[in-house]
């Protein structure tokens, strides 16, 4: 993917797309941080609109014991050949692979996409460990649109657990030892919420 857009209109908040990048960094236990940028994407309610629309959204089943049930959640996945499905989404990698890929070492490679239709939408406590990330330090970037949810972070091995809510063109990135010393979780909630996507931008191997 090419990056074709100039530094300068990152800036251009009337413009769709990401603002400047300039994320306030907190440092977690055990060698993880999480970066917070609010307000990243200009245009995020209409992102949201064209992500809800035009994304091959996937309902997926899991087998629970004995039960098959189904993930509440929508989902989608773009490996790294596949175009991404808005060219925001285009702006926003470059933008990020730019700040981060010199602490990083490499680019964001994949983008998955989760649409949390309301509050019974969600995602069990879990750390994205699936490959690298359980071994190695690493970077997961998460753009929010929509609604806000609440994203929950806590040590693996116990201990308080921090609250975020992210939505209308939020981003956090977890990094350092983040997958593997903490876990994160978006969970349901009692209150008429409207819907969420997330775009998650992670490295290859991690998952
Ligand atoms: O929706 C979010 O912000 C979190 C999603 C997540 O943790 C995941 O899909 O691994
Ligand atoms: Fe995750």
């Amino acid at each position: 993917m090419t990056c074709a857009f100039q530094g300068s209109l990152l800036d251009c908040s009337d413009e769709s797309g990401p603002r400047s990048l300039t994320p306030v960094r907190t440092p977690l236990a055990h060698g993880a941080w999480i970066d917070i940028r609010r307000g990243w994407i200009a245009g995020a309610d209409a992102l949201f609109e064209r992500l809800a629309e035009v994304v091959p959204w996937r309902a997926e089943s899991r087998q629970m014991y004995e039960r098959v049930v189904n993930v509440p959640r929508l989902l989608a996945f773009y490996g790294e050949d596949e175009p991404l499905p808005d060219p925001v989404l285009n702006e926003a990698k470059c933008a990020l692979d730019a700040h981060y890929e010199p602490e990083l070492g490499e680019p964001f490679r994949t983008a998955g996409l989760c649409l949390y239709r309301d509050g019974r939408d969600s995602v069990a406590w879990h750390g994205d460990r699936t490959g690298r990330g359980r071994t190695h330090d690493t970077m997961v970037a998460i753009v929010s649109v929509g609604e806000p949810r609440s994203l929950l972070l806590r040590p693996r091995g116990g201990g308080p657990t921090l609250r975020h809510d992210l939505g209308h063109g939020d981003l956090i990135v977890m990094g350092g030892s983040c997958q593997r010393t903490w876990e994160h979780a978006i969970p349901k909630s009692g209150k008429a919420i409207g819907p969420r996507i997330s775009i998650q931008f992670r490295p290859r191997g991690v998952r």
